[in-house]
């Protein structure tokens, strides 16, 4: 296959190239600062077009995915997007390019969050009285917060809850814990790939689901696996699960 990745030079795309090299796919390595062997991000359109590929993967910043989007969209070219931190401007978007071409988008590609989220909502389905707290740990590189993931998380227990929650982000003050809130928590801290843990409390126990990503190839192999699979879907809108 043929893939473009743009935010090649970045953390999370600069693994993605590599996975993609293993696998022996030809790779156009997209970059607003191209070097040599890269192509001018700036000039999506016409390298989307000369080129042609199988897919585009975008893990760059919400605003920039917004934009290749819409161009992915123009030129026909499936997108698998790994970017988080979208407002609902930037989900509208993402889904006006949906209606031309199959886009793909998981707020976390490691397959072991996807078995999390069941086993979270497992949980949380089991053990209807329990106070439920979420945190995340990132890098302090991170923009977002909270995390794509850990937003995904809240919909999966607000899912199985049958119930909207309050979102309460850290405590301070002086005011006892409502049933109905979920804590969120966040932690930015040196080069943490990503953690989330869900716990459960009640009735004089606890319960603490965690997933850790040890590198960030474990997201460069999902999203590889994820172009792969994407390759001849119709137009649409996928979640990594529909695909896994
Ligand atoms: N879904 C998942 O599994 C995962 C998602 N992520 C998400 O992926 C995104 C990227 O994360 P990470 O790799 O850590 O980020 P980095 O900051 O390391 O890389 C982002 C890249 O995007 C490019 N970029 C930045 N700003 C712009 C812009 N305005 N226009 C175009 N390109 C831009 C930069 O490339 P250049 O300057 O060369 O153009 C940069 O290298 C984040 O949203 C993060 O949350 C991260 C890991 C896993
Ligand atoms: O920015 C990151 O690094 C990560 N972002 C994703 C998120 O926001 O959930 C996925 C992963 O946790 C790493």
């Amino acid at each position: 296959m043929k893939v473009a990745v743009a935010g090649a030079t970045g953390r999370t795309g600069s693994e993605i190239v590599a996975e993609l090299r293993e696998r022996d796919h030809d790779v156009l390595a997209l970059s607003r600062d191209p070097t040599d062997d890269q192509r001018d991000l700036d000039d999506l359109a016409a390298v989307l077009t000369e080129t042609d590929p199988d897919a585009l993967i975008d893990f760059t910043v919400p605003e920039a995915t917004v934009e290749h989007a819409a161009v992915a969209a123009e030129t026909g070219v499936p997108l698998v997007v790994g970017t988080t931190g979208f407002d609902d401007d930037g989900f509208a978007a993402l889904a006006d390019a949906a209606r031309e071409i199959p886009v793909l988008r998981a707020s976390n590609f490691a397959r072991g969050v996807h078995a999390l989220r069941d086993i979270v909502q497992a949980g949380v389905e089991a053990l209807p009285e329990y106070d439920v707290e979420l945190t995340e740990t990132h890098h302090n590189g991170k923009r977002d917060a909270p995390s794509g993931t850990a937003l995904t998380l809240l919909d999966d227990i607000e899912d199985a809850r049958e119930t909207e929650l309050d979102r309460t982000h850290g405590r301070e003050g002086e005011h006892e814990r409502a049933p109905e809130e979920v804590g969120v928590h966040v932690r930015r801290a040196g080069n943490v790939r990503g953690e989330h843990e869900v716990l459960l409390a009640g009735n004089d126990e606890v319960v603490t689901l965690t997933h850790r990503a040890e590198s960030r190839r474990v997201f460069a192999a999902g999203a590889v696996d994820a172009a792969e699979a994407l390759a001849g879907r119709p137009a649409g809108e996928y979640d990594f699960p529909d695909v896994l």
